[in-house]
């Protein structure tokens, strides 16, 4: 049997080919599940970490490495944090149609690089994008199937603190996400889901029932 996975507007599309004649034997294996699953939410609310934490739970999960244009935070690694790229790499990436989405945010771009997103799908992966607004809106008119889920804060308070608190982020850097905030907040209804990471267990527990159907 020969099984070829194709990427269309619609999602993967699996043909399997038998490479025989025999119906008395013919079994059709189930097509792989791929998935895509969008986490959108204000800067600081805890993406990053909710997203580690289910790939140290779930190592089969696949999250996609975005590329930017912003500097590399002390510790960050290209290729595993982030692609760090120059503004004119990026913008020829984007002229080649080599991004998935991406979007300009507090003053850098950010993409999601298309080549390994589809190729992982295609091999019937789950694959996680950590993305703001704009690049999940555009997420929904490409992939309509993908799952979209908008992580919210407590309270302005604690998603300031938070910010505050990580101590990675100049004073300027981070009042331009915190204006950006209450834009991202106010469309968190747009989405599939809506996750508050109070606490990280509660949150973790919403985000596994969601992607994988378990508690
Ligand atoms: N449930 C939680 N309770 C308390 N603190 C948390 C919780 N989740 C995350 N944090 C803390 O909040 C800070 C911001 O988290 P994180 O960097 O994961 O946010 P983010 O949404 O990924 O931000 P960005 O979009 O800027 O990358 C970190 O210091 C993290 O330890
Ligand atoms: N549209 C996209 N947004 C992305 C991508 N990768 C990350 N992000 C989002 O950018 C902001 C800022 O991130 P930071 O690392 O500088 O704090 C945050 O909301 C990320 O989720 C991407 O590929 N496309």
């Amino acid at each position: 049997m020969r099984q070829n996975n194709t990427l269309t507007k619609e999602g993967v599309t699996s043909q399997l080919t038998p490479s025989f004649e025999h119906p008395a034997t013919l079994t059709l294996d189930p097509p792989p599940q791929g998935k895509l699953i969008v986490l959108t939410g204000p800067s600081g609310v805890g993406k990053g970490t909710l997203v580690k934490a289910l790939l140290e739970r779930h190592p089969d999960l696949h999250l996609s490495v975005s590329a930017t244009t912003r500097q590399p935070r002390p510790g960050e690694v290209d290729g595993k944090h982030y692609f760090f790229l120059e503004r004119h790499h990026f913008q020829q990436m984007v002229a080649a149609g080599e991004f998935l989405e991406w979007a300009e945010y507090a003053g850098n771009l950010y993409g999601t690089p298309r080549q390994n997103v589809e190729q992982q799908i295609a091999r019937g992966q789950i694959v996680l994008l950590e993305i703001e607004l704009v690049g999940a809106r555009l997420i929904q008119q490409t992939f309509p199937k993908a799952f979209r889920i908008f992580i919210l804060p407590p309270s302005s308070a604690e998603l300031e603190r938070r910010l505050r608190d990580r101590g990675q982020d100049s004073e300027e850097a981070i009042l331009k996400r915190l204006r950006h905030a209450e834009g991202e907040i106010a469309a968190s209804h747009e989405f599939d889901l809506q996750v508050v990471n109070d606490t990280l267990e509660s949150a973790l527990a919403k985000l596994e029932t969601a992607i994988l159907g378990q508690g």
